[in-house]
This record gives structure tokens, C-alpha cells and sequence, in this order.
């Protein structure tokens, strides 16, 4: 896993060859440990370097190791010896070193890195530290502000940035192995006392305390609840404090905290859930390393509304050349001018030029009929959507893909419209559409393989984390989230407050709570959902109960607060009260305070007081009873992918995991009991009711998350 060759006859180059990424696994950490003394011991070397094959160094401790007994030599000694060694280390950085390969690298005596690598320090995203000396190495290299950045935010650099932080000591864009054995050469008769990080005194500034505090600070309000990027401020302070030898002490303690914590096995899971997700398969047997995704060049998008201009300025950024079509003149200049101002913030910030020559506007659809694909982000409704795939079926090239950016709706009914069901699919994108990283990409039953790909392949061009997801009403983001948003209702109805749910919910670690994100979203979405699905409104048969729609509990207090034109952010009133409509500073209302108390006397519910521990039960086994029966539907191929869609969608903390992984963590046994019980004490809600997978999983002694599909794979799937 190490491959040793003597080059220019004194030189040992050293090559770790461990494919993907080159990750330190034990037997790699075993080829180290056995070149190196081949290499020390070597009269005939006179200087060593240290690089990777296929182009990158280094991508880190193998991460998949982290969840058995640790085996083989151990990290950070192996570094240890690297550095105390007296013939020169050089590290030829290609591709990436990240995390141990930084550290790795750090232990060397001298780093050359090629133009187009990234360094970094991303061990925090994985809920974890530097621990193989990284806390104690890079602040006497860099500094403690910088270095403090770096570790705290796991943020990779490219080697120009390393080279002016002082990282690496030169960046080529020639052959990088090459350069750095000339520059081992020249480095033979050179004295090492000074390369050697461990023996640097940390340049200290004067307000450390101040620094440590503020970026604390900034820590708690936006990694809320995370263990790791504070675990990283003390184990900078001790940096900054401590003798080498006792900050690697404490390096090593608040790593031991950390390592076995729930949130550094939630934020691996995720590291491995977030490329799993991508790996789709279908019931035929195609998937998708075999199956060939179409090129996309042009593209069209319909409607340019608020998803639609999203979706334009992200095709059009990754060099896609893109019609916008509009219905009216109005809305057509409207959406030309936010295209082109968001396009052009979004390259100033990338340090790029707009990409405006590839945007066009239009009100015909017969420009279209030379894309290769087309995303109708038309108004969320049936027959709207219908007549569009229905003239596109007609203008269109037959080989066009024709997607639909709906948020639940049939995409087969759509499908059944065209002339080519097989190249119709969902692209369900999440808003804003240019800034949210999911995008669902929905199978209908006649999506051939290649469409899938495609829309898959493109989904990825566009920088987005794509899932296949079964065609079902809501798919899986917006299934899940009915079931979950209708325990906050109830929860509302038995004494709660939207603020008091909202409070628990951030705190458990939900970017925003479930009626602050309505009001974002807006509340007169799910009213027309509701409307049209004869739930309420004049259709409603009067001599229907209220608290009772088609044979099930049903909460009006939703629709009550829409009938007040209380529509969330937009309209400044909703769930809160905004200084101004479109403002986002959410304040508790005292009139939604009212209507509850109004609404409990009239239908004689006496409030009760309602714990946090009941909101959190309520809400998220709500949430993954349906995650499991969507995995029963085989509407999602894995509880992965509905973690996956949770974390990128809908703000779901990813140190949780996701709703199926936390439901794993809790412990399904005692999922099902809590809902059992709450079935029991609310009859007339189903989606208490526990679903068939999880009694299962149960009854199979709670295998982990990751043999979950075994026991799903007979079912029938939709994917
Ligand atoms: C009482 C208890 C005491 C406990 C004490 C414990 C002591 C332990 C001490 C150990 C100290 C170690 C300190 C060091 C820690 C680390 O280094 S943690 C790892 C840090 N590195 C990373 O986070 C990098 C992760 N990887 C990436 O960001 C990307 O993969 C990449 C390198 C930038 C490449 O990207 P890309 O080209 O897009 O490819 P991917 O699809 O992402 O990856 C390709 C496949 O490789 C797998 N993979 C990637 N990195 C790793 C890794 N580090 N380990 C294992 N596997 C990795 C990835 O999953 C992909 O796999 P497939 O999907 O199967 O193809």
C-alpha cells in the first residue's frame, strides 16, 4: 500500500497507493511505517518524498475504519517519526491532502504542492479533530487565526491560498513528484531542527482570549448543537497555551470525546449517505455506472417564477445555454432582470464572468424546439401543467427530455400527455432553486434508464446532491413532511405554542422550525393543496365535523389563519408577525394567540402543558413512520437517500443524522413503542400508526441502518 523506489540514485520516493483517494488505512499506515525505515535506514538515501498515486496525495484517515477496532500502527506516532527523522521529508502534494494527509504532509520537512491542489483540515465535518497532531501543528505554522479557521470550518484551500498562509513552501504546475525530488536534493546538507513543526514556538497574539471567545460565538449561533468545532477551539487554545507535548494530550482527549459521540457517527453516515445517494438502481436491473447519461448542451425553462429563474441561473452557470419562456411581457422583463442580477452576484462571488451570453428570452414555446431538454416550472396545478407537456410533446425535437419541476404531482399523468413518456421525468428542485444543493429526481414508471441518467448527470453538473425517488404524491420530502407538520398542528391545538415547537425544534438543531419555515414558504401553498383536495373550503360538506376530514383527524387551524390573509413572510403576517411584508424577522403574535385560545374554547380542549421531549417524539417518529413506508412503497431505494433528501431539503441537522438514522440512534424499539402508544391515544391520525417495515425491523432484533434494505428488498419498488 506503499510503493518504494530509489530515483536519481539517492532519493527515496515514496507512493501511497491506496485508490480512491489514497486514505491512510492501516495498511497503508503499514506501508509508511515499513519505506520509511527502509528509507531511514538506507545509507545510500540521502532525502525522501512522500507522494500518491493516481494524482492525489492524500484524502485522510480512512474513514470507514473509524467504525470498527482500530487496527494496524497507529497515526499519530507514525507522523511523530516522520518529522524526527534526519534526512529530509518532502511532500509532492497532488490532487488533494486532506485531513491526515495534511497532517501527513505537516509532519514532512518541506511541501510542494501542484497548482491545483486543495488542502485542508475537514476532520470537523466528520464530527471529529485533527488528532494526528493537526491542532498542535498548523497554528505554530500559521498562526492561531488562521489556523483556528481552518480546523473549526474544515475549509480546504487551493495551494495558492496554502502558499500565502505559509502551508506549503512552493506551488508548481509542473510534474509535482519531479519538482519535489530536486528540491530534496538541494535540501540534503540543509539543517532540519527548524522544519520541524513540533519544535516551533506558536506565535501567539496578544488577545487570544478575545479571538477564542468571538469565534466560540460564532460557533454556537451557526454550528448550533455541534460538539466538534468547539472540541477544535480548545484543542487550538492548548496550541496556543501548552508545550507540544501536552497539547497533543489534550489533542488526543477531546478526541477520544469525540470519536465515540453520537454526532461523529451521525456526520460519517452522512459522509457515505451523500455519496451512496447517487448510486441509483432500477428494478430492471440498470443503474448507474451502466447507464450512459445524454449530453445536455441547451436547455429551456418554462416559467420564471421564483423556481423557475433558479433553475435558469443554474443551468446557465455551468455553461448550459438557456430559453426562458414567459407567458407575458411583463413577467418576462421582470424574471429577464432577476435572471441577470442573480447571474451576476452569483459570478462576482465565484470570482467568474457571468455567463449572459447563453440566456434568452422568450414568450414562444416554438423557440424551444431545438433543446435538448426542457423544466417546465409552471404554477403547481394539474391541468396547467398538462396543456404545457402536451404543446411541448407537439413542438419539440422527439428527442427532447421534457422534466417537470413539480413538487408532487403525477409525473406519469404528465407522461401520459407526451408522445415520449419514456423521456419524461421529475426534476423537483428546492427554493431558491440556484442556492438549495437537493434536487429529487423522480422516476415515473415509463422513465427510461437513460432519461434517469441524464437527468441524474445534469442534477450533478449543476452542483446539486441528486436522489431517485419513486412518483407518488409528494415524492419523498414533501410525503414526509404532511405527516410531521400535522403533529405540530395537533400539538398547537393541545396547548402549544407555533413559537414553543418552533424553539424545540432549532434546538434539536432544524435550521428553522415547522411554522417558521411555512411562513417562509408560504401558507397559501398547502391551503390551494388542501382546497383542491376537498379537505376545506365550500365543497367542504357542512355537516362534516370540523376537527374530521375523510374518515381521519383533521386540524383547520391551518386554513383558519389563511382565511385571515395571513400567508407568512410575503403577506409580514402568518404563524409570526414580520415588521413589513417580505420582512424575516419573525416575532410571536399576540392574535395567532388568541385564535388558539378561541379555537380550544370553542371545541372545549383544555390546554395542557406539553414537554419538549413530547414535541420531538411527536414530530420526528412522525416524520420517519413515513420514511419507513415510503421505503416499503419502494418510493426510496434507501433510508440513506431519505436522510440524504431531509438534510439538503429541509434542514434536518446533519450531526442528527437525518430522520431514519435518527430513529436508529433512538433506537427503533423505542420508536415503536412511542408511537404505539401515541397511535393509541389519537386513533383517528394513521400516520401514528406504526408502519409494517419498523415492527419488522423490530421483530428482527433492530438491525442497523445500513441492512435496513435486506429486509426491504422483496417489496415492490417504484424506482
Ligand atoms: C476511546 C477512543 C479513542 C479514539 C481515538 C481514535 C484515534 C484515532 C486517531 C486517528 C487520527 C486521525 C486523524 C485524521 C482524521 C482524518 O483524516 S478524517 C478524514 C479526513 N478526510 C476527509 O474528510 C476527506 C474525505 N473525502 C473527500 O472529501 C472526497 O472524497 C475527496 C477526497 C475530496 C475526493 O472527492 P471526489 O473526487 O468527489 O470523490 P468521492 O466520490 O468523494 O470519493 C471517492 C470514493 O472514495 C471514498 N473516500 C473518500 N475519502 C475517503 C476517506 N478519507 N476514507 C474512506 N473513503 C473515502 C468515498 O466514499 C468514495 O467511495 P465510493 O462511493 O465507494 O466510490
Amino acid at each position: 500500500m506503499a510503493r518504494y523506489e530509489l530515483v536519481k540514485r539517492s532519493v527515496a520516493l515514496i507512493t501511497l497507493t491506496n485508490p480512491p483517494v489514497n486514505s491512510l488505512s492501516s495498511a497503508v499506515r503499514h506501508g509508511i511505517a515499513k519505506t520509511m525505515d527502509r528509507a531511514l535506514s538506507d545509507p545510500k538515501v540521502t532525502a525522501v518524498v512522500i507522494c500518491g498515486e493516481n494524482g492525489r496525495f492524500c484524502g485522510g484517515a480512512d474513514i470507514r475504519e473509524f467504525a470498527g477496532p482500530m487496527r494496524g500502527p497507529p497515526l499519530l506516532p507514525l507522523l511523530d517519526s516522520i518529522e524526527a527523522g534526519e534526512k529530509p521529508v518532502v511532500a509532492a502534494i497532488e490532487g488533494v491532502a486532506l485531513g491526515g494527509g495534511l497532517e501527513l504532509a505537516l509532519v514532512c520537512h518541506y511541501r510542494i504542492a501542484h497548482s491545483k491542489a486543495r488542502l485542508g483540515l475537514p476532520e470537523v465535518t466528520l464530527g471529529l479533530l485533527p488528532a494526528a497532531g493537526g491542532t498542535q501543528r498548523l497554528p505554530r505554522l500559521i498562526g492561531i487565526p488562521a489556523a483556528l479557521e481552518l480546523i473549526t470550518t474544515g475549509r480546504h484551500v487551493s495551494s495558492q491560498e496554502a502558499l500565502k498562509l505559509g502551508i506549503v513552501d512552493q506551488v508548481t504546475e509542473q510534474n509535482v513528484c519531479e519538482v519535489a525530488v530536486e528540491f530534496a536534493l538541494r535540501a540534503v546538507a540543509k539543517p532540519l531542527s527548524s522544519r520541524r513543526l513540533s519544535a516551533l514556538t506558536v506565535p501567539c497574539p496578544p488577545d487570544l482570549d478575545a479571538l477564542l471567545e468571538a469565534v466560540t460565538m460564532q460557533i454556537q449561533k451557526k454550528a448550533r448543537g455541534m460538539m466538534a468545532p468547539l472540541a477544535c477551539v480548545q484543542a487550538v487554545r492548548a496550541a496556543a497555551t501548552m508545550p507540544y507535548s501536552q497539547g497533543i494530550k489534550r489533542e488526543s482527549e477531546l478526541m477520544a470525546t469525540l470519536f465515540n459521540s453520537g454526532q461523529a457517527r451521525a456526520l460519517q453516515y452522512c459522509f457515505f449517505a451523500e455519496r451512496t445517494a447517487g448510486k441509483w438502481t432500477l428494478p430492471s436491473g440498470a443503474q448507474w455506472n451502466d447507464t450512459k447519461p445524454r449530453e445536455i448542451r441547451s436547455a429551456a425553462v418554462i416559467g420564471l417564477g421564483t423556481m423557475g429563474r433558479g433553475i435558469a441561473v443554474s443551468l446557465a452557470r455551468v455553461g448550459i445555454s438557456v430559453i426562458a419562456v414567459e407567458s407575458d411581457k411583463k413577467l418576462m422583463e421582470t424574471g429577464r432582470q432577476m435572471v441577470i442580477g442573480m447571474l451576476e452576484r452569483d459570478a462576482k462571488r465565484r470570482g467568474v464572468s457571468a455567463s449572459l451570453n447563453l440566456l434568452k428570452f422568450t414568450l414562444s414555446l416554438q423557440d424551444l424546439k431545438d433543446v435538448d431538454l426542457v423544466i417546465e416550472a409552471v404554477f403547481e396545478d394539474m391541468a396547467l401543467k398538462k396543456r404545457v407537456f402536451q404543446e411541448l410533446s407537439k413542438l419539440c425535437r422527439p428527442t427532447t427530455l421534457l422534466c417537470s419541476n413539480t413538487s408532487g404531482l403525477d409525473v406519469d399523468a404528465l407522461a401520459g400527455v407526451t408522445d415520449r413518456p419514456q423521456l419524461v421525468i421529475g426534476m423537483h428542485f428546492f427554493s431558491p432553486a440556484h442556492v438549495m444543493k437537493l434536487l429529487e429526481v423522480v422516476c415515473g414508471p415509463r422513465s427510461s434508464s437513460e432519461t434517469i441518467a441524464t437527468a441524474m448527470s445534469l442534477g450533478k453538473r449543476m452542483e446539486k446532491v441528486s436522489v431517485a425517488v419513486g412518483n407518488c404524491p409528494g415524492f419523498v420530502g414533501n410525503r414526509m413532511l404532511k405527516p410531521y407538520s400535522d403533529q405540530a398542528t395537533f400539538l398547537l391545538e393541545e396547548g402549544a405554542t407555533p413559537e414553543q415547537i418552533d424553539k424545540v425544534l432549532e434546538d434539536f438543531g432544524f435550521a428553522m422550525g415547522v411554522f417558521r419555515m411555512s411562513d417562509l414558504a408560504g401558507l397559501d401553498v398547502g391551503w390551494r393543496v388542501r382546497k383542491e383536495s376537498g379537505l376545506t373550503g365550500p365543497d367542504v360538506d357542512p355537516k362534516n365535523p370540523p376537527r374530521r376530514r375523510q374518515g381521519r383527524k383533521y386540524c383547520p387551524i391551518p386554513d383558519m389563519v389563511c382565511e385571515q390573509g395571513r400567508f407568512g413572510q410575503k403577506t409580514g403576517r402568518g404563524w409570526y408577525m414580520y415588521d413589513k411584508p417580505g420582512g424575516t424577522n419573525a416575532k410571536p403574535d399576540p392574535l395567532i394567540q388568541n385564535l388558539l385560545e378561541t379555537y380550544r374554547s370553542r371545541y372545549g380542549i383544555k390546554p395542557r402543558n406539553i414537554t419538549d421531549q413530547e414535541i420531538i417524539d411527536r414530530c420526528l417518529f412522525a416524520l420517519a413512520n413515513e420514511g419507513f413506508r415510503i421505503l416499503e412503497d419502494g418510493i426510496a431505494a434507501r433510508p440513506e437517500d431519505i436522510d440524504v433528501i431531509y438534510q439538503f431539503g429541509y434542514g434536518f441537522p446533519r450531526h442528527r443524522g437525518g430522520p431514519m438514522f435518527y430513529a436508529s440512534m433512538v433506537g427503533l424499539e423505542r420508536v415503536l413503542e412511542r408511537l404505539e402508544h401515541y397511535h393509541q391515544a389519537h386513533p383517528d391520525v394513521p400516520h401514528l400508526e406504526p408502519s409494517p417495515l419498523l415492527k419488522k425491523l423490530v421483530a428482527c432484533g433492530s438491525p442497523p441502518i445500513q441492512k435496513w434494505r435486506e429486509h426491504i428488498k422483496t417489496m415492490h419498488s417504484h424506482l
